[in-house]
């Protein structure tokens, strides 16, 4: 039987697992993973901490019992120390120190990401948290029970620290959201759309501190205040939540790396060694809107990357179609999704791009019920016509739309043939004009 070692068991890692598993009987699959449990979906961790959920079980679709039930064995709590990747054997130390040497036909690394730290005094004090897993989560809603915690700053208004804030807020602490751009969600979203999510943070009480470089935390060996270079702000808890940096350290003297130091994989998801695989939030993808590699580090890219590793090592021939990094967000009851570049990031990276907005209600005004506008910017280039991206926002869940403009992106369709795609209507759901063709029909 060939030998499968995969290293790291959360979103990537379980999807791999899975995939080979599922669809042959003829591998033997060594699993090793540093953590006490698998596939915690941090995508739950503002809804449990914000009080929305039951709690965190439902947070959990797999655990150790189901996949070795599949015929995985899988050590848990067992960090990986050293790869030999000449001898093709992985070491792994489990609680108790013993050595566990697994050889392998091929391997597959999934050891994720890792909240960046940013090198300011204070961030040993207690009461600063990061936020990444199960037990982050579990830390802060105990602490957040004290009387004593009643203002918070987090750092970081991406989505983690935009979701965290409302979270918080819905706690009844006083929440500080700072940032060091001067708006909220700046990767994902133009000014007119994170103009519209600062609105709404600020109206539901959030403090906004943006264009605020944060240069130490202050406090007696507990959080007292957090300093910018503009402000101070007196806060019991400091939440770090300013990116993610891929966990490399069991490849990054060994494997061809991207600029941020994740492992440089193809569309197979083959590393520059031999038989070795990189999936999830340790390694790079093929982004469709730039038409290059680039680092995205999303749960959907993680489970998605793994089927094709998975089935690369079974032997099927299977590439990435590559991501457009969609992504989406709901706070107080606004959501917003995009994919692709934002009209900034295309001029940024030398595209001649132009952008078309539209706004208009989701169904014809008769309606009364649930009808709210939705506002929609296509981004595409001014000399292809290639769409480069899309946002939009609205109070209607209007989410499945983004999912056109990423299949648009990926098919490296124009902004003219979405003008005459065949979209459908009905008044319990749309406008027979409705926003999406008016849009690219608009677009000069
Ligand atoms: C709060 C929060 C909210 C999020 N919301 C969303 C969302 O809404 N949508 C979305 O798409 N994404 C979201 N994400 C991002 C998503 O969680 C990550 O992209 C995803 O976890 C990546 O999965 P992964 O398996 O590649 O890596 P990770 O989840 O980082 O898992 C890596 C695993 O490898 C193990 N490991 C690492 N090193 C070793 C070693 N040396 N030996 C053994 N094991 C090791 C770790 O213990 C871990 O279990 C969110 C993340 C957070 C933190
Ligand atoms: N809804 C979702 O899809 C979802 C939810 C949560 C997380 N995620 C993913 O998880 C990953 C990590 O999320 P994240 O929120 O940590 O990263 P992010 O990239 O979304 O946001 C990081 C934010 O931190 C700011 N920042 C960077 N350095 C700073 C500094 N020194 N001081 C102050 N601010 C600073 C940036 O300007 C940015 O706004 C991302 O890839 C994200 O897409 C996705």
């Amino acid at each position: 039987m060939k030998k499968i070692v995969i290293v790291g068991a959360n979103h990537a890692g379980t999807s791999a697992i899975n995939t080979i598993l599922d669809n042959s009987k003829d591998f033997e699959v060594t699993v090793f993973d540093a953590n006490s449990n698998i596939s915690f979906l941090g995508c739950g961790m503002a809804l449990w901490i914000g009080n929305q959920i039951d709690g965190p079980e439902g947070l959990f679709y797999s655990n150790k019992a189901l996949l070795e039930s599949k015929g995985a064995k899988i050590y848990m709590e067992t960090p990986v120390t050293h790869i030999d990747y000449d001898q093709k054997i992985v070491t792994g130390v489990t609680q108790s120190g013993e050595e566990i040497k697994a050889p392998y036909d091929q391997l597959i690394l999934a050891t994720g990401s890792q909240p960046i730290v940013p090198p300011i005094p204070g961030m040993t004090l207690e009461n600063v948290q990061l936020v990444k897993l199960y037990q982050h989560a579990d830390e802060v809603i105990k602490k957040l029970e004290s009387p004593a915690i009643q203002n918070i700053a987090v750092v970081g208004a991406g989505y983690i620290g935009v979701e965290l804030a409302e979270a918080f807020k819905r706690n009844g602490k006083n929440v500080t959201l700072i940032d060091i751009a001067d708006t909220c969600l700046p990767v994902y979203y133009d000014t007119p759309f994170t103009d519209m999510m600062k609105q709404n943070l600020g109206d539901n009480g959030i403090k906004l501190a943006f264009g605020e470089t944060v240069k130490a935390i202050e406090g007696d060996s507990k959080v007292e205040r957090i300093i910018t270079d503009k402000n101070q702000y007196d806060v019991e808890m400091v939440v770090m939540a300013i990116g993610f940096r891929p966990n490399n350290a069991l490849g990054k003297d060994n494997l061809e790396l991207f600029r941020n130091g994740a492992y440089l994989v193809d569309k197979h998801q083959r590393t520059s060694i031999k038989d070795v695989y990189a999936i999830g939030d340790c390694a790079t993808v093929y982004d469709n809107s730039i038409e290059g590699t680039n680092y995205i580090a999303l749960a959907t890219n993680a489970v998605r990357s793994a089927i094709v590793a998975a089935h690369n090592v079974l032997g099927n021939d299977l590439e990435s179609a590559g991501v457009q990094g969609s992504n989406g967000i709901s706070i107080f009851d606004l959501k917003m999704v995009s994919t692709g570049m934002t009209h900034a990031k295309a001029l940024s990276n030398g595209y001649e791009a132009s952008f078309v907005d539209f706004e208009d209600y989701q169904k014809p005004e008769f309606i009364k019920e649930d009808n709210h506008k939705v506002k929609l910017r296509i981004v595409y280039d001014a000399n292809t016509r290639r769409v480069l991206g899309a946002q939009m926002a609205s109070k209607h869940d209007m989410s499945m739309g983004i999912h056109f403009f990423s299949l648009a992106i990926q098919q490296k369709l124009t902004v003219d043939q979405l003008a005459l795609a065949d979209l459908f209507f009905l008044p319990h759901f749309n406008k027979p004009y409705n926003y999406v063709t008016m849009a690219a029909l608009s677009a000069k």
